[in-house]
This record gives C-alpha cells, sequence and structure tokens, in this order.
C-alpha cells in the first residue's frame, strides 16, 4: 500500500464525493473505494440478521467477516451482499442514517480498517468517505475536503431523488443532512473533519465540472508537476 498513489476526497454528506471520486477515478484509470457504501452494507447487514444498531458486541464481529463484494462492469460497481445484490437498495436516506450509527461505534471502524485499504492497489486509488486523508489514509498525496452549504445539499438530494420518482420534502432532506453532519464531526472515533493537510473546496453554487476542474488542477500541481 505505502507505494500506491492516493487521493483521498472527504467530507459530508452530499457534497459530491462520490460524483467527483468516481471521475477522478475514471480520469486517472484508477482504483475507486466508496467507504461509506461499506457503513451502509454493514447497516443493512445488521436489519437483517436482527442486531441492533447500537449493538457493539454484536456489530464487531459482523464487521470483521462482513461478506461484500464490490463487482464492476462496463456501467457501474455492483454491490453484493452475502450473495444478494444490494446496489441500490443501500441508496436510501434510511439506510445512510442508519450507516452513520453504526459508523459512530470504534470497534466497527477498527474492523473495517483493513478491508478499505486493501482497495489501495496499482496503478493508484481514489477513497471517498469521512476519514479517508485524515485515519485510513494518513499518507495520502493528495486530499480533497469537499463540502457545501447543507441547503445546497439538500437541494442537490431533493433533485436525485425526485427524478427517481420517490416521493420527498426538502425540509425533510435538510434535516436528515443536519443530524447526520452532527453525528458524524460529533463521534468519538475520527470524527468527519479536514485532515490538516487538505485542500478545501467549497462546491456551492459550482457545477459538477467546476468541481472536478478545480480538483483535477490541485491533483495534477501535487502528484504530476
Ligand atoms: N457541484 C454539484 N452541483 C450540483 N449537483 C451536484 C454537484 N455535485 C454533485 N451533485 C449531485 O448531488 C447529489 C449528491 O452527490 P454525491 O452522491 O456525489 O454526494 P456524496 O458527497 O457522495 O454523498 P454521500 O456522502 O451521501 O454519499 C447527486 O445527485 C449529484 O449528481
Ligand atoms: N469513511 C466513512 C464513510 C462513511 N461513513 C459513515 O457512513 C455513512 C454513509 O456514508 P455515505 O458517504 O454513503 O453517505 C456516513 O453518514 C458516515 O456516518 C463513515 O463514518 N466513514
Amino acid at each position: 500500500m505505502d507505494n500506491v498513489p492516493i487521493i483521498t476526497v472527504d467530507g459530508p454528506s452530499g457534497a459530491g464525493k462520490g460524483t467527483l471520486s468516481a471521475s477522478l477515478a475514471r480520469t486517472y484509470g484508477w482504483h475507486f473505494l466508496d467507504s461509506g457504501a461499506i457503513y451502509r452494507v454493514l447497516a443493512v447487514a445488521a436489519l437483517h440478521h436482527g442486531i441492533e444498531l447500537s449493538d457493539q458486541a454484536g456489530l464487531s464481529p459482523l464487521a470483521s467477516g462482513l461478506d461484500v463484494t464490490f463487482q464492476s462492469d462496463a456501467e457501474k460497481i455492483r454491490i453484493v451482499l452475502e450473495g444478494e445484490d444490494v446496489t441500490d437498495d443501500i441508496r436510501n436516506e434510511v439506510v445512510g442514517n442508519a450507516a452513520s450509527k453504526v459508523a459512530a461505534i470504534p470497534l466497527v471502524r477498527e474492523a473495517l480498517l483493513r478491508r478499505q485499504r486493501s482497495f489501495a492497489e496499482s496503478p493508484g486509488l481514489v477513497a471517498d468517505g469521512r476519514d479517508m486523508g485524515t485515519v485510513v489514509f494518513p499518507n495520502a498525496m493528495a486530499k480533497i475536503y469537499l463540502t457545501a452549504s447543507p441547503e445546497s445539499r439538500a437541494e442537490r438530494r431533493y433533485k436525485e431523488l425526485k427524478a427517481k420518482g420517490h416521493d420527498v420534502k426538502i425540509s425533510r432532506l435538510l434535516e436528515d443532512i443536519k443530524v447526520r453532519d452532527a453525528r458524524d464531526a460529533g463521534r468519538v472515533t475520527a470524527p468527519l473533519r479536514p485532515a490538516e493537510d487538505a485542500y478545501e473546496l467549497d462546491s456551492t453554487g459550482l457545477s459538477i465540472a467546476q468541481v472536478f476542474e478545480k480538483a483535477k488542477e490541485f491533483i495534477d500541481n501535487k502528484l504530476f508537476s
């Protein structure tokens, strides 16, 4: 892992980390780690197995032995939990909230560390999450901390869910985002915060293309100049 170049993209929910990270991974031809998906899958596994989201003793072994695979095809990465395709099922606010509860448990985070680090393979990795630059890959070569105002994040999520036909209220989404931000930033282990050496990029009012250009300029200066 030490010789593999790594770019980390951390930040709060809905800031556009996944969108940016996937584009960067495509552009450089590198691997992509969506670490939030692992916490989401763990939350779904806990629900399947009837384990409470606060049950440390039950969640820790579940996290260590989590039977999940990420299968890339030409179009997207499919996520398979215990033989079942859960790619779409994990992408809702209920699972996002459940994920942030299990992610607040220190033993769970420890149990998932090695699995996340195993994604660091040649020719490089773009890692998206909350603690990629601070805890999981502290020696990453380029670290980005991507933010946006809670209001613009709620609006983006609203548009995304509406386009998928979901019946959602923007006020509810904004409330969920604020609760999740507070839980992610307030936890004891690996709280959401920028790494000291991160480039802080506020995407409020910026298009997806503008965010990509700024991020790429930063990375190219750091890694390739
Ligand atoms: N700069 C932007 N302007 C407008 N919409 C954006 C921008 N960046 C991302 N989006 C849209 O916002 C939504 C959330 O983006 P994305 O899923 O990448 O965020 P995220 O930070 O990975 O969220 P989470 O942490 O909850 O997984 C998506 O619908 C995406 O298309
Ligand atoms: N490195 C990470 C990534 C995610 N989490 C927690 O999982 C929740 C869901 O993440 P998404 O990025 O898919 O929205 C998130 O709210 C975090 O609580 C984490 O702790 N560390």
